[in-house]
């Protein structure tokens, strides 16, 4: 048994204790907990309220546990692991007429989600996270929970109805009454407004895009956010929001913790272009997808219509593809996919602008879809960009669907061979301002209350999600250490090729781009799992 996978076991005070309430793997050594109890804090004022007044951990280490044949548990926090002696509750749901005829309707305390399910006989089990859902004792009582919910980064289909079904679940599962929004984004904590939410003011908002707290980048001042959330005696904190967030998310946690704050802090991860890593794929995405379709269909009807006929369709996907990559796959109408994952050349043998000239001579018309992430070097080589930055820190992009077009406009304006007429269609902003399609809005309302169902049993520091079709409690450090991007060395992106006929712009035998990519193969490109299990998709 392995049980030094990461963690410290160092004690680092006297009065060290180390309890789990939570943990029922008997037989697995937990490795990762350091306590330091330190003296009570005084209880006056409502910041003071709401802090622990006994232990406070100082161990932000990831809370890996090892069992058996290689298995591992890649744990969230407990509000108990820095609070001791917390109380316990019934869980109110078993009362509740819906729920309490369900058989076996609460979560047993060990379960656990595998993050890989194709294995070998020999393979270790491997890593696992705690599955998400209700459980029998509840860390808060009802009347106690005052939560927050914040929107942040760009809009994504599905937002208002995460905010809706967090606040319908948590009056109707848990009976909690007092639920409160942020406005605009991680600032909103400590300058803008707030609106109390209640069911009657959501009831319909899952009907509409955006979101009705409104969002922002940049802003995220740790300590004012903790203070807000201290100040206003807030104990639930629900984030809405991408990588970006989740970062936030971390650290608004860790400063939580440090405090000592009996406060659960809750991620839901929210991002049209897929990016976040473990989950299976990100609500909002099969509706932007769906929506792209509108685009490429328009793009298709121009280009059939006119002689040589191009038709150019800019997605977004800053840097991962998927968007893409789907929809394209979903049309079966595009001659020609460009991601940022697969760089692509113009000129010359093998080039974009060849192939393009080849399909136009063949078939009359072709439609070109472009991730706007994709041949971002380009650009900058041919317009000396400035490497400019939003208010989050992410890279400005250049507009590669123009820039794509005028060169195409370019290259046969030179060759005079063929006149083409090329036309460009930008929908990004369109696609994610729609409201979430049928299935994400059931997708929306499981994560809502799983990470309901979380927070109210004093789990926190975590990221809801399923992984391989199960609602897992995911550390933060799990989403945040990297970006989930589109696999070209797998099969997805072969079936894609297979279906444009595009050239692949690579040479196969670089060693040195297969072999980057190669190392991020099991690790990426998780959607497949979630349309069935991966050994009958990825085929
Ligand atoms: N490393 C970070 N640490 C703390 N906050 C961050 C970090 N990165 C982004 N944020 C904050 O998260 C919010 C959203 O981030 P952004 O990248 O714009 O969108 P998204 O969450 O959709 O990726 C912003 O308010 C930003 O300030
Ligand atoms: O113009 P904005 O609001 O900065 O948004 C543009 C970016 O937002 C996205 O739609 C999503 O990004 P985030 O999920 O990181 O917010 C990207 O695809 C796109 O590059
Ligand atoms: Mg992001």
């Amino acid at each position: 048994m392995d049980s030094t996978i990461s963690g410290s076991a160092t004690i680092t005070s006297p009065s060290f204790r180390c309890f789990d309430p939570t943990n029922s793997f008997p037989d697995i050594v937990p490795n990762h907990k350091r306590y330091i109890f330190s003296n009570s804090l005084p209880n006056s004022t409502p910041r003071e309220n709401s802090k622990a007044t006994m232990g406070i951990s100082i161990n932000s280490e990831p809370k890996v546990v090892a069992g058996p044949a290689g298995y591992v548990l890649e744990d969230v926090p407990h509000l108990s692991d820095y609070i001791p002696d917390l109380p316990t509750h019934p869980n109110p749901l078993q009362d509740n007429p819906s729920y309490s005829v369900v058989k076996q309707y609460f979560v047993n305390v060990g379960d656990t989600v595998a993050e890989k399910i194709v294995v070998h006989r020999s393979s270790p089990r491997g890593t696992h996270f705690r599955r998400a859902g209700p459980r029998q004792k509840v860390y808060f009582e009802s009347d106690e929970v005052y939560a927050c919910i914040v929107t942040c980064g760009g809009l994504c289909p599905g937002l208002n109805t995460v905010i809706r079904e967090i606040v319908c679940g948590l009056y109707d599962m848990y009976g909690v009454h007092r639920v409160l929004g942020i406005e605009g984004g991680y600032r909103g904590f400590y300058a803008r407004n707030t609106i109390p939410l209640t069911p009657k003011v959501v009831n319909n908002i899952h009907k509409r895009g955006g979101t009705i707290l409104g969002t922002s980048r940049g802003g995220h001042e740790t300590s004012k956010i903790v203070d807000s959330i201290q100040d206003r005696g807030i104990n639930q904190v629900y984030i809405i929001g991408g990588d970006g967030t989740q970062k936030g998310a971390s650290v608004i946690f860790e400063e939580i913790r440090r405090r000592g704050l009996k406060v659960a802090v809750a991620g839901i991860p929210k991002t049209i272009d897929n990016d976040i890593p473990v989950i299976d794929k990100s609500f909002g995405f099969d509706t932007a997808v769906e929506e792209a379709q509108r685009a490429i269909n328009a793009a298709h009807v121009e280009a059939e219509s006119f002689e040589n006929g191009i038709g150019v369709v800019k997605l977004m996907g800053r840097y991962s593809g998927f968007i893409a990559m789907y929809a394209t796959l979903a049309s079966r109408d595009v001659d020609c996919c460009l991601i940022p994952e697969s760089p692509f050349y113009l000129e010359g043998r093998g080039g974009l602008l060849e192939y393009i000239e080849k399909r136009l001579k063949e078939n009359g018309h072709m439609v070109i879809v472009i991730a706007e992430g994709a041949g971002q070097d380009l650009l900058s080589e041919s317009m000396r960009s400035l490497h400019r930055q939003d208010a989050s820190g992410n890279k400005l992009l250049q507009d590669v669907g123009l820039w794509l077009s005028q060169k195409i406009k370019d290259y046969f304006a030179k060759r005079q061979k063929l006149t083409i007429n090329l036309k460009y269609i930008d929908p990004t902003y369109m696609i994610r301002a729609v409201p979430s399609n049928a299935s994400d809005n059931v997708y929306c309302t499981l994560l809502a209350h799983s990470a309901i169902h979380g927070a109210m049993a004093g789990y926190t520091g975590f990221t809801i999600g399923p992984v391989n079709g199960r609602h897992a409690y995911i550390p933060f450090n799990r989403v945040i250490e990297r970006q989930n991007k589109v696999v070209i060395t797998d099969r997805m992106w072969a079936r894609l090729l297979s279906s444009t006929n595009q050239p692949s712009f690579v040479d196969p035998n670089s060693k040195h781009f297969l072999g980057d990519q190669k190392e991020e193969d099991t690790t990426s490109q998780s959607l497949e799992a979630h349309n069935g299990p991966k050994e009958n998709n990825n085929v």
